[in-house]
């Protein structure tokens, strides 16, 4: 189990102290598969870093299994750091299993069994004495990730696991993932910019924005704005003011955009009625109607406009 309560971290920046960690409080239970989403420079991997002890906050507490985090703490955990720096290149897979393995006191004399099995369920057997820098960048991910399961940790943090991968291994690499969160009883972090990876392992997902937490959520949850559609009408004519005033007091999530000598209204429903309200005041109106589309919302949106409303009022809404 991981509880972060209240971390701060901040770094000089051309002589400005810059927060990257503000006041962040988290728990994590265990058996969870946590998703941690958030753009980029929004304190993922600074947040990472402090629970593998790679860095130390300016403020707060770090709890692992109910125990003030230190350096006892990192024998539950397992971390597989964004990049390619997880292993040794001119190593081969089973001497860089053998060194890390080492390092925790474990020999790999005892678990040959094991680490064949693991190689084999991934396709890595034949690479089995193949040096990591001939790897393709998937299989030395996969490597990585397989080395930190051997280790048998309670814990494993993943540091976006896709990253620099083509869509073939993208494909592949969640696969991997889903097959390691099925079969190991681990508590996971996963941090990473792929919302369909999140979605797809994770029971849960903390959204991070400029060092704070806006939204932390069961993905059942989250997926209940999915139920929300989105639909654009356009008019080939511009509305007036008074038209728009109504439409505008007629559904809290319409928005009226002007083009050239158009509009278009743009709207997000939960009830289909909704619909209708809509069209009869245009209706009433009588303006014509150009065009009448669905928009799709997928996760990605979702994520976007709980960041853009974070932006934009400091306050967050779904849509
Ligand atoms: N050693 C450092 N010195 C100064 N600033 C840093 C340092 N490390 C990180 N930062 C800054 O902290 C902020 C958060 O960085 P971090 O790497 O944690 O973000 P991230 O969410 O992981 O982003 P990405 O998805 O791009 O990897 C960024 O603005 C980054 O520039």
């Amino acid at each position: 189990m991981i509880k972060i309560e209240n971390i701060q971290k901040s770094y000089i920046s051309k002589s400005n102290r810059v927060n990257v960690l503000d006041d962040v409080s988290l728990t994590i239970q265990k058996g969870e598969i946590v998703g941690l989403l958030g753009s980029n420079g929004a304190g993922k991997t600074t947040l990472i870093k402090i629970l593998c002890g790679l860095i130390n906050p300016d403020g707060g507490n770090i709890y692992i299994n109910n125990k003030i985090f230190s350096q006892k703490s990192l024998m539950y955990i397992s971390t597989v750091l964004e990049g390619n720096r997880n292993l040794y290149w001119r190593l081969s897979i089973i001497e860089n299993i053998e060194y890390f393995l080492g390092i925790r006191g474990y020999s790999i004399k005892n678990k040959t069994e094991k680490i064949n099995t693991i190689l084999k369920t991934f396709n890595l057997i034949d690479k089995k004495f193949e040096l990591v820098k001939n790897l393709s960048r998937g299989m030395q991910q996969k490597v990585a990730i397989i080395i930190a399961i051997l280790c048998e940790t309670e814990i494993l943090i993943l540091d976006e696991p896709t990253l620099g991968l083509d869509v073939k291994s993208n494909k592949e690499m969640i696969h991997f993932l889903k097959q390691i969160v099925e079969s190991e009883n681990k508590t996971i972090l996963i941090s990473s910019h792929d919302m369909g990876l999140i979605e797809q392992l994770c029971s849960r997902a903390i959204i991070i924005s400029n060092g704070k937490i806006i939204t932390d959520n069961t993905i059942e949850n989250l997926n209940s704005v999915f139920e929300i559609k989105s639909f654009i009408i356009t008019l080939n004519k511009k509305l007036e003011n008074h038209q728009r005033d109504k439409l505008l007091s007629s559904l809290n999530l319409l928005q009226i955009s002007e083009l050239e000598d158009k509009c278009e209204v743009i709207f997000n429903i939960k009830e289909n009625n909704e619909i209708y309200l809509v069209l009869e005041i245009l209706k009433e109106f009588n303006v014509p109607i150009e065009k009448f589309e669905q928009r799709d919302i997928n996760f990605e949106q979702v994520f976007l406009n709980i960041i853009g409303d974070e932006n934009a009022n400091g306050s967050i809404q779904y849509i």
